[in-house]
């Protein structure tokens, strides 16, 4: 029958450099659930951490010994009766595995000396120690100095997983001979200190205990009792460790590296057990995961300390652990007792016992004579044979030189073998012993075997005394009490099955029987069940902390967003982050979203100074595609369209300084026009506090119109030399009305009529405001008026003329600042 490996875990309590360094408890330990919550970082207040079920779970409060009682004594109890038991301790560095190993052990051996000396004094046992690392993948005996070259791991259908090459046992017969050895084992074993322990174990330790049990009893002598063993290994792990955490360089870098390694190749094979349906499980992977071959889905029974820390600090690997833990609750095994293994010794033993006992305790003597009898038959018979093999070697070789007597020869040759034939078969001839009475001759020979066998035995039984223990303590009422309130215990449950069933009669047992194995059915389909809940419960914590996760860092990216928004230029498409996000498409190709063209799209209002050649300069920016909106294709065109422009790139280069220069130039004279109409709308009647609209009222890019709508197309001279200046972008050449002011484009007189007026009445703010320059007086120093195109390039003029000496001092903030990203 099957069952699973057993698992435990155990908390050690925080540590004088946890508890200095304020570390906070993310363990709590129910050991009546037996259940372990670790408190994520990621959830919020206490319970609702993840809990993991165990077979047993002690807190830090929780001593070696009563681990041991609840949890070890089981696994030695089964080697006693027979099986193979494993003990290991799994987890991270520090967190007390060789600290529970160490006590296990001590306990371990007192509990066994204690079971075989107050057993039956016909109970022989005899116990075998030995002890061996694998450090650095190799392993070593820690019973004796040097030879551990040659230890090689093998295995062996009858006897499992053994290690070959000269692995020392010892023979031992009390705990304390056991302690002995175990101490100097330890002091072989690879320990150094790292910045998380002090003295961390640098090898994983194997220390394994051959117990042969066989009863010599009265029946015993008759029939062959079956020899049984049962083999324990208790196994400390090194821990798994970070480099980052412990600092390990140089040789503890390199043990740290070999210990992941293979605690990585114990975790695959855990988790391919624990899978099933036949995966593949990689024991080959490494000398540990061979060596726990039995116990790991073999025959043994196996129980697994996980031990954990309960500081903040070593919070994942905790949950490391405690998922492999989980893990390996789900491993079957098949536990067996080892009976009459071929290879045991007290096999040996017992045969050569029971012939030497049947001799010395039989006081018959026609029993002794009739073995001597025998003796000297097959003596006697010997003897004939060898006579008769040699007469006819004889015989054939005096056939082969004469061929004339070689039918007398084989004449002779057959009845002689007709003779022997009769003589061994039939045995017609008297008995020497039980025919013809003894001479004295006879009866010393005799005397002399008997004392000859005696000694044998003696030495047999000196042997076996020396060699098995058991019953020792036979007297020892306390130790007996102890041993059986032990037993007790733990066979409390089964007994009290055993003895219900053994009450009822053939039918009712039949039922019983039924009834029983329908509820053990059960009972494993609820425990199987609740295992998989756990599972899918852990399996949910991790996706539930996955997604937290995900939507923190989408909240990160909107604060983010929200941050920067109130910093991007209105109009840019960014602004709106809910319109971006709904007209943002997904693309399989690219794999990444494409957004809404944030190309700005704002025309800008026109240049006041074009150059001579009259080219129109687009002065959109070339900004790389951010948001994956163009293709290959569109790309190539633009490559294209920079190459023609790149002929003409030095000119450009000029007339864009030109054009931003201006541009800007035109914001300046606009914010000193509106100062002007603020200051004009405050004098009484004036025409402008008549003439101005509202702002919203005046079209994008209507700088000009401004101007138009003082009217200062009217009140500015003419420069005269104004061919080489044209607006860079024209206005519509329709009407253009504003309250209060009405302009034809192609009324001359109307224009001349309203330009009149202005120059009658007091000059507009803004030519007040203007510094007198050389350049109004124009080049022939005389003031022009002329059509709509005319005004324009006045007020154009006028612009440059008085913002190239005003801004003179704001140009390169200007131009700094038109370059800026925020435009
Ligand atoms: N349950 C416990 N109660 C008290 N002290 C403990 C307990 N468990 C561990 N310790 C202490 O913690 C320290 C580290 O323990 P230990 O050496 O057993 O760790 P480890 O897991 O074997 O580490 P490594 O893998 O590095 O060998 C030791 O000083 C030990 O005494």
């Amino acid at each position: 029958m099957s069952e699973s490996v057993k698992v435990a875990v155990r908390c050690r309590p925080m540590n004088a450099r946890e508890l200095q360094q304020g570390c906070r408890n993310v363990v709590t330990i129910d050991s009546a659930s037996k259940c372990c919550t670790l408190e994520c970082p990621a959830a919020a207040g206490p319970g609702n951490g993840k809990v993991y079920q165990f077979d047993a779970a002690f807190g830090p409060e929780a001593t070696t010994e009563f681990v041991y009682e609840n949890v070890g004594s089981v696994i030695v109890e089964a080697v006693l009766d027979g099986y193979n038991g494993t003990v290991f301790a799994y987890g991270q560095t520090g967190c007390g595995k060789s600290h529970t190993m160490r006590g296990f052990i001590e306990r371990t051996l007192d509990h066994i000396f204690e079971a075989t000396s107050t057993a039956n004094a016909e109970m022989r046992y005899l116990a075998l120690l030995s002890y061996l690392e694998i450090y650095n993948e190799r392993l070593r005996d820690l019973l004796q100095d040097g030879g551990s070259d040659l230890l090689t791991l093998k295995e062996d259908p009858n006897r499992g997983t053994y290690v070959a090459g000269g692995l020392r046992e010892v023979t031992v017969k009390d705990a304390a001979e056991c302690a002995r050895l175990v101490e100097q084992g330890d002091r072989r074993r690879a320990a150094a200190a790292t910045k998380m322990n002090a003295a961390s174990s640098r090898s994983h330790a194997v220390l394994t205990l051959s117990l042969e049990t066989l009863a010599i009893n009265e029946e015993s002598s008759k029939t062959e009792n079956p020899v049984k063993r049962g083999r324990l290994h208790l196994v400390d792990l090194a821990g798994s460790e970070r480099q980052a955490r412990t600092g390990a360089t140089g040789d503890r870098l390199k043990e740290a590296a070999s210990i992941n390694l293979s605690l990585s190749a114990l975790g695959n094979v855990i988790s391919a057990l624990a899978a099933g349906h036949g995966r593949h499980v990689p024991y080959r992977d490494s000398k540990l995961t061979r060596l726990l071959r039995d116990s790991l889905g073999g025959n043994a029974r196996t129980l697994m300390i996980a031990c954990i820390s309960g500081s903040d600090v070593d919070a994942e690997e905790t949950l490391s652990t405690l998922r492999y833990a989980a893990r390996a609750r789900c491993i079957k095994n098949k536990p067996v007792v080892n009976e009459d293994p071929k290879d045991a010794l007290l096999r040996q033993y017992q045969l050569e016992l029971q012939r030497l006992r049947k001799l010395i305790e039989s006081n018959d003597q026609s029993l002794v004579k009739e073995i001597a009898a025998k003796a000297e038959i097959e003596d006697e018979e010997s003897i004939e044979q060898r006579e008769y093999s040699e007469h006819v070697k004889r015989l054939k070789e005096e056939c082969e030189h004469s061929n004339l007597f070689a039918q007398k020869l084989r004449e002779e040759l057959q009845a002689m073998k007709i003779r022997y034939e009769a003589g061994t078969i039939g045995d017609t001839r008297p008995k020497p012993v039980s025919q013809q009475p003894m001479d004295e001759q006879d009866v010393e020979r005799e005397e002399r075997r008997r004392k000859k066998r005696e000694a044998a035995m003696q030495e047999v039984l000196k042997r076996l005394e020396k060699l098995t223990i058991g019953g020792e303590e036979q007297g020892n009422a306390e130790l007996r009490r102890r041993r059986e309130k032990r037993r007790k215990r733990l066979e409390a449950l089964a007994s009290a099955l055993e003895t219900s069933a053994q009450e009822g009669n053939g039918s009712v047992f039949q039922v019983y029987g039924q009834l029983r194995s329908t509820e053990d059915a059960l009972k494993r389909m609820a425990k199987r069940a609740k295992q998989l809940e756990a599972e899918a419960a852990d399996l949910q914590a991790c996706w539930d902390a996955e997604r937290r996760d995900l939507l923190r860092r989408e909240l990160l990216t909107s604060q983010i967003c929200d941050a920067m928004v109130p910093h991007l230029r209105p109009g840019c498409p960014f602004r709106d982050v809910a319109a971006v996000r709904s007209t943002a498409t997904w693309s399989d190709e690219l794999g990444r979203w494409r957004l809404p063209d944030a190309t700005p799209r704002i025309s800008l209002p026109p240049a006041s100074l074009v150059p001579k050649d009259n080219t129109q300069y687009n002065v959109v920016p070339s900004k790389p595609d951010l948001n994956n909106n163009s293709n290959n294709e569109d790309n190539a065109d633009e490559m294209d369209v920079e190459a023609e422009n790149e002929e003409s790139s030095e000119q450009e280069q000029a007339k864009k300084l030109d054009i931003v220069d201006t541009y800007f130039r035109r914001n300046r004279i606009d914010k000193l026009l509106a100062h002007a109409r603020e200051a004009k709308t405050f004098e009484p009647g004036s025409r402008l506090s008549r003439s101005v609209g509202s702002e919203e009222s005046v079209p994008f890019g209507g700088n000009r119109l401004q101007l138009n709508a003082l009217n200062l197309q009217s009140s500015a001279p003419v420069i005269g030399d104004l061919d080489g200046y044209r607006p860079t972008q024209r206005l519509p050449t329709g009407r253009t009305s504003r309250p209060g002011c009405t302009l034809e484009e192609n009324s001359i007189n109307n224009k001349s009529c309203l330009v009149n007026q202005a120059i009658r009445r007091n000059p507009p703010r803004i030519l007040e405001a203007l510094p007198s320059q050389r350049n109004l007086q124009g080049t022939n120093g005389a003031f022009k008026f002329g059509n709509k195109a005319t005004s324009d390039r006045i007020s154009d003029k006028l612009s440059s003329a008085f913002v190239r000496d005003q801004a003179d001092d704001d140009r390169s903030t200007l131009v700094e600042h038109a370059r800026s990203p925020t435009y």
